[in-house]
């Protein structure tokens, strides 16, 4: 067997054992804070150069790798698909944390699972009609993705929008479907955008008080200069794209990054 076989199938086994064990044995979510993972955007990486930027960013001390999957119709503007994260799983045995950007997710599940991702997120207002969404129950379809993410042996992720209410995800992690929340802080589609503060990234808090043991992500316009908020609110997993891959020495970023959201965990005794 080849070396990139061999790390292709390793991935997805890896992701399952992963989150059977963040789960806990009885399928609880763990009451314990997770650790702060940074997972720097690979959308400002330069696409012509992908698998060797990935391998210098992790070398920096990225945990995650973050992967924005658009399909120009969710949102206005394209990126990339599966095969283009089965090219890099033969040169990479990073997590590949995805953020699939799309209309359809069920569609791309096998695809995504078959091409080594770790994280499926996609977002809840592309799984249901947002206007038939609850905080009071889960919409079978929305579970039904979410089920067949972790079927395929990826863990779930869920998105929010900034528009979005952080009480209409509430159904789907009470119900244990769940691995983290994304709390985008810019309208999906570019980086590079200005961080919504505030009501934005404030969604975090009461998701952190509920489900201490979740992973809660920020992702957007998140820099050193807006860390600190994102911290504050209660976030572990970290996503900036432009801070990072823009940065002269992104390795200091990433620190910087890092120390805020664990000074941030400290101070709230966790
Ligand atoms: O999901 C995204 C945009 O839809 C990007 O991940 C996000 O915006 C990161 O880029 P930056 O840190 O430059 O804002």
């Amino acid at each position: 067997m080849s070396p990139s076989v061999a790390l292709a199938d390793a991935a997805p086994a890896a992701a399952a054992s992963k989150a059977l064990a963040q789960r806990g044995a009885s399928g609880a979510a763990p009451r314990d804070r997770p650790a702060t993972l940074i997972s720097p955007s690979i959308l400002s990486a330069d696409f012509a150069l992908l698998a060797e930027e990935c391998d210098r960013i992790v070398k920096l001390g990225a945990d995650w790798l973050h992967i924005d999957v658009m399909d120009g119709h969710f949102v206005p503007n394209l990126t990339l698909g599966a095969p283009v994260v089965a090219c890099l799983r033969k040169h990479s045995r990073a997590y590949f944390d995805c953020h699939l950007m799309v209309s359809e997710p069920a569609k791309w599940i096998d695809d995504f699972a078959k091409a080594g991702a770790n994280m499926f997120t996609f977002h809840l207002e592309a799984a249901a009609d947002p206007a038939a969404l609850s905080a009071a129950e889960a919409h079978p379809a929305v579970a039904d993705v979410a089920r067949a993410v972790r079927a395929a042996g990826m863990e779930v992720g869920i998105a929010l929008k900034p528009e979005t209410a952080v009480e209409l995800v509430m159904p789907y992690v009470e119900a244990g479907l769940v691995d983290m929340v994304l709390i985008l802080t810019v309208n999906p589609g570019f980086g590079g955008q200005k961080f919504m503060g505030g009501d934005v990234v404030g969604k975090c808090a009461p998701l952190r008080r509920a489900h201490p043991g979740l992973h809660i992500q920020v992702d957007g316009g998140v820099a050193p200069s807006t860390i600190d908020e994102v911290a504050a609110a209660g976030a572990n997993v970290i996503v900036a794209g432009s801070a990072v891959f823009g940065a002269e020495r992104p390795g200091e970023v990433i620190a910087a990054l890092r120390a805020s959201v664990d000074g941030a965990a400290a101070a709230a005794g966790n």
